[in-house]
């Protein structure tokens, strides 16, 4: 037994040392670089090709062979890399989900280009380098380590290196030269990977597939090491290595036999899902969503029909065209769910290929069962949209990279768990529905499905939900504002792209008359995400899955299998710099305004259409003594004069108030101390002080961005305790607030971000609502119709104010209005707080320009050193 745990140990060893090894590459390329690159495994499997080319192939010496491998070719892709993707993307000033997705290209185009190059079979005479002694394995990784650690402890190079992990742009103002510390850590991480391959090569199979995905998963040390300590990140490799091995000795009686084991073969999944799910880490500070999209012109009426036509076109094929065109709009469906996932609601999920998978295997058991199997269908997609709901919970909940990882981490643990084991799988049958056997019957009733699909995801799109949704991509605390309860929204993007992902999945399983857990390999499924977003989800276009589909099936269709990902690949690396390729099928984008955009040509009539790049003042006229000029006395009673876009106030506002508030942030600083304030209701308190004052944490505290805890202090509105309640909760409370930096929507017109505002503000259903609060500000001409992406700051500020007050809020926070406003516009913007004062509004003023205090507010309070003065 002894010498049995001994030999488990040692095989352990091997695997932890391998996946210490890609802990350290992980780990040391993000530090240099910022990026946690994905495609780790699939230079790892090129280099051990390379080397099994040079040796078994070409006949190479193997020193030799692994010299060039390891110190030219590894290094060399790493620095292609870097030249030739992430620089130009830092360069663009891409964000971590825009690099994220160009590390998912390289990934899929290595692994098609491997394809391609040395076809999708494995391969089992890899050239063994180090022999299998474990404890060399070991010890050439912790010398390594030891070496990377006295690099940066003690050399210049080391020293550049954490000055610019520290602050990039501050040591390239003293003289560092950050491109060529970049560069070294993506030469030193592709080396890195270059060694896993070669050493993982013989005992893992090598193919194109496998390699890449089974590095993947080890992402969860780098993870667990909090992309910084090697020393972590060794010594989890090896914990969870050897505790993998000593499981395969267990072999529990009954149900648990096949899980132990399944589990013994995939401690590092479950490892990365509660690393990815549990562990702070990577992202945090990122932004959650991906980027939005370029501007687009709707798809022309007349392009449905044809598009139509052409998808009507195979009807006519036969044999083995039409048997390949069967799968198209499966697929188109799969990729439709990603459209409302990734596309509209700009969340990364890397994950779909399993509820595709899984709406496959929950349709076969049932139809395996004796249920009818369409009616199959029929009950796998809710029974998968609860499985997204379940799996999506814990994961909403994270944010930038982590959620990327947290989706990958569940696809994968499906993947291993359910859709390839023989106890979720074995006996299985799936055919197709009765009616429908034939090609040509079946694809005419996938045709009906998928135009269902494309209307309802066209319907969501036009209404609140897709505006929603847009926000939430667009500016998610901004959503928030504006009374998106944004984690129940992405649970509902996820939900329903797991349920579309699902009926995509069952049909393309019937299409194959089988559940073939390859099709839905989660390898696929970051192609799919990179097919969507290269060709436009990005754009949120409907197209896009119709086109992503007839592509990926027509390639891979083709003589040669990695095609369709060595292509899609190579698109994705060049993503931020291509435009999505759909709109090359539109006509030129004019003026992009959600789809509603209209040339008009500013005139009189139209409102306060603003010159270009310099907005008309706002049109409220001057109203009672806080007219912008006289400084209307501490509780002097203004002329009742409302605000002409503005609906009557009903009931006093009630009164909202902080009591006793103490916050302390994380790092110690003690931002509130023991703060009351309490807002007079239909009045402007102004809330002054110098720089790190408290100000904006009190506000966000008010405004519920931050939540104290009941022990730190009490916020209440007329009394009522709402210290938990989260922003958008607040908002519908009839609490609006603004942004100091501004927090708007780029996607949507300025009509829509007050029809948002509308939506989910105190009063909802208010058909006016959203003119009366277009015209307040001088917002109903033409601009109404333009994208926020065109519009200058001053314009952008008044609609910021006409979104919070589009919801008839009775509160209004306001941090710093006067941002970014040239004199005229704040004259007119303190015309207008006025105006909606003595319409019975209550306003919070964080505001540094004195004038504009001065002439607005009745209350001042001055706030030092998180304290109240006055
Ligand atoms: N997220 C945070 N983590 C740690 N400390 C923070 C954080 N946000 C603010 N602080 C600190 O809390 C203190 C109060 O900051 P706050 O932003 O509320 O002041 P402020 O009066 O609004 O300043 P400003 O006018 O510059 O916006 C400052 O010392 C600031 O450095």
């Amino acid at each position: 037994m002894a010498s049995l745990t001994y030999e488990l140990t040692l095989a352990g060893l091997a695997v932890g040392s391998a996946a210490a090894l890609t802990g350290i590459g992980l780990i040391v390329t993000y530090r240099a670089t910022g990026v946690l690159n994905l495609a780790h495994g699939a230079v790892a499997m090129i280099c051990a090709y390379v080397l099994r080319q040079l040796v078994v192939v070409w006949d190479w010496p193997l020193p030799l062979g692994a010299l060039v491998t390891l110190l030219v070719v590894a290094p060399g892709i790493g620095l292609v890399l870097d030249r030739g993707v992430f620089r130009p993307l830092a360069l663009l000033g891409s964000n971590p989900a825009q690099t994220l997705v160009a590390s998912i290209g390289v990934f899929v185009l290595l692994v098609g280009g491997a394809a391609l190059l040395w076809g999708v079979g494995a391969r089992d005479d890899a050239p063994v380098l180090l022999g299998d002694d474990p404890w060399a394995q070991l010890a050439a990784v912790v010398a390594l380590a030891c070496l990377v650690t006295a690099v940066t402890r003690w050399t210049r190079f080391g020293r550049e290196l954490r000055a610019v992990v520290d602050n990039r742009p501050l040591a390239v103002l003293s003289g560092v030269d950050a491109d060529r510390v970049a560069a070294a850590g993506w030469a030193f991480g592709s080396f890195t990977a270059g060694l896993t391959g070669v050493l993982l090569a013989p005992y893992v199979r090598l193919d194109p597939y496998g390699m890449p995905l089974l590095v993947i998963e080890v992402i969860a040390v780098a993870v667990i090491a909090r992309m910084r300590s090697l020393p972590v990140a060794i010594v989890a490799a090896v914990a969870i290595g050897v505790a993998q091995a000593q499981m395969t000795r267990l072999h529990p009686e009954g149900w648990a036999g096949p899980l132990v084991q399944a589990l013994g073969a995939n401690l590092f999944v479950v490892a990365l899902l509660v690393a990815a799910l549990v562990l702070p880490g990577v992202g945090g500070k990122g932004r959650d969503a991906l980027p939005p999209p370029p501007p687009t012109p709707p798809v022309p009426t007349l392009l449905w029909p044809a598009i139509g036509v052409l998808f009507l076109l195979p009807l006519g094929f036969a044999g083995s065209d039409l048997h390949t065109a069967v799968q198209v709009p499966a697929l188109a469906m799969i990729l439709l769910s990603l459209v409302v996932v990734a596309g509209r609601g700009g969340q990364i999920a890397l994950g779909q290929a399993a509820y595709a998978g899984l709406g496959a295997l929950f349709t076969a058991l049932l139809a395996t069962a004796g249920v009818p199997v369409l009616l199959a269908l029929g009950l796998a997609v809710p029974m998968v949209a609860l499985a997204g709901l379940v799996t999506a919970w814990p994961a909403i909940r994270r944010h930038g990279l982590a959620l990327a990882l947290a989706t990958l981490a569940t696809g994968v643990a499906v993947s291993r768990f359910v859709l390839t084991q023989p106890y979720a799988t074995a006996g299985l049958s799936l055919g197709r529905p009765a009616g429908f056997s034939d090609d040509r019957a079946f694809y005419a009733l996938e045709l009906v499905l998928l135009a269902g699909c494309l209307a309802l995801v066209a319907a969501l799109r036009r209404g609140r939900t897709g505006r929603a949704l847009a926000a939430l991509r667009d500016h998610e605390p901004g959503a928030e504002a504006a009374g998106v309860p944004v984690p129940a929204l992405k649970l509902l993007a996820f939900v329903l792209g797991a349920a579309l992902a699902a009926l995509g999945g069952g049909l393309l399983g019937m299409g194959l008359r089988a559940f073939d857990p390859e099709a839905y390999d989660p390898v696929r499924g970051l192609l799919w995400f990179a097919a969507v977003l290269v060709l436009g989800a990005g754009a949120d276009s409907l197209l896009t899955p119709l086109v992503g589909a007839a592509l990926l099936v027509t390639l891979d269709a083709g003589p040669r299998a990695g095609t369709a990902a060595a292509l899609i690949g190579l698109l994705a690396t060049q993503s931020g710099r291509l435009p999505p390729l759909t709109t090359l099928l539109l006509p030129k984008a004019t003026e992009p305004a959600g789809g509603r955009a209209r040339r008009h040509r500013p005139s009189a009539a139209d409102g306060a259409e603003p010159p270009a790049g310099r907005p008309a003042p706002l049109s409220t006229p001057r109203t009672g003594d806080a007219g912008g000029n006289a400084r209307p006395a501490e509780g002097r009673t203004h002329p009742h004069r409302p605000a002409p876009g503005r609906a009557p106030a009903s009931a006093p506002a009630p009164e909202l108030r902080a009591d006793d508030l103490t916050l302390t942030y994380p790092g110690g600083i003690t931002a509130l101390s023991h703060v009351t304030l309490a807002l007079t209701p239909a009045r402007i308190t102004a809330l002054v002080g110098p720089n790190g004052a408290g100000k904006s944490t009190l506000f966000d505290c008010l405004a519920g961005t931050l939540r104290p805890r009941h022990h730190q202090g009490l916020i209440t509105l007329g009394g009522a305790d709402i210290t938990s309640r989260p922003a958008h909760a607040r908002t519908r409370l009839g609490i609006a607030r603004t942004f100091q930096r501004l927090a708007v929507f780029p996607s949507l017109s300025v009509e829509e971000h007050v029809r948002l505002g509308a939506d989910r503000g105190r009063v909802r259903g208010d058909p006016a609502a959203v003119e009366r609060s277009l015209r307040l500000v001088g917002l109903a001409g033409p601009v109404r119709h333009r994208a926020a992406a065109d519009l200058p700051t001053g314009t952008l500020r008044r609609v910021e104010l006409a979104r919070a007050l589009a919801g008839q809020p009775h509160t209004l926070l306001l941090d710093e209005p006067a941002a970014g406003l040239d004199a005229a516009e704040t004259a007119a913007l303190a015309r207008i707080l006025a105006a909606l004062a003595a319409d019975g509004l209550t306003v919070l003023v964080v505001e540094h320009d004195p004038d504009l205090v001065a002439g607005i507010a009745h209350t001042v309070h001055t706030m030092e050193g998180g304290r109240i003065l006055s």
